[in-house]
């Protein structure tokens, strides 16, 4: 059950990206502070899918992985960088 897919999630940052206002979307927010502040966020998501991990049990793992793939995103969609661009590749 759930609420959306990847491919679902990244068409709708992509518009919040193009369309909305930083002041209440969080993605337009990220997107207009840049790739350093994304890039931090990435960073900090992981760290807190490792301990997660290894400390917490999966439902909250599963949580932390989530938050982790909407930072991706919008660092995907800060670079231009689409899904088919990054299929590729695996
Ligand atoms: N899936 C997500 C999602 N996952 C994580 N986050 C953001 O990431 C944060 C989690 O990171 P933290 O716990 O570190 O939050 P924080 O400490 O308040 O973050 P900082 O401001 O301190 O950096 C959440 O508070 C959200 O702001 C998300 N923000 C949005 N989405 C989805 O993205 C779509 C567009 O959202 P908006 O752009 O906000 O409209 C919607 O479908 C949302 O459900």
């Amino acid at each position: 059950m759930a609420n959306k897919t990847f491919e679902e999630l990244f068409t709708e940052l992509s518009r919040k990206a193009a369309t909305a206002d930083p002041e209440t979307s969080r993605t337009a927010e990220l997107v207009a502070a840049g790739v350093h502040t994304i890039g931090k966020k990435v960073v900090e998501e992981a760290a807190e899918v490792w301990m997660a991990a290894e400390h917490e049990g999966a439902d909250r793992t599963a949580e932390e992985i989530s938050q982790l793939l909407y930072h991706l995103q919008v660092m995907m969609v800060a670079r231009g960088i689409s899904l088919e661009d990054v299929y590729a590749h695996l």
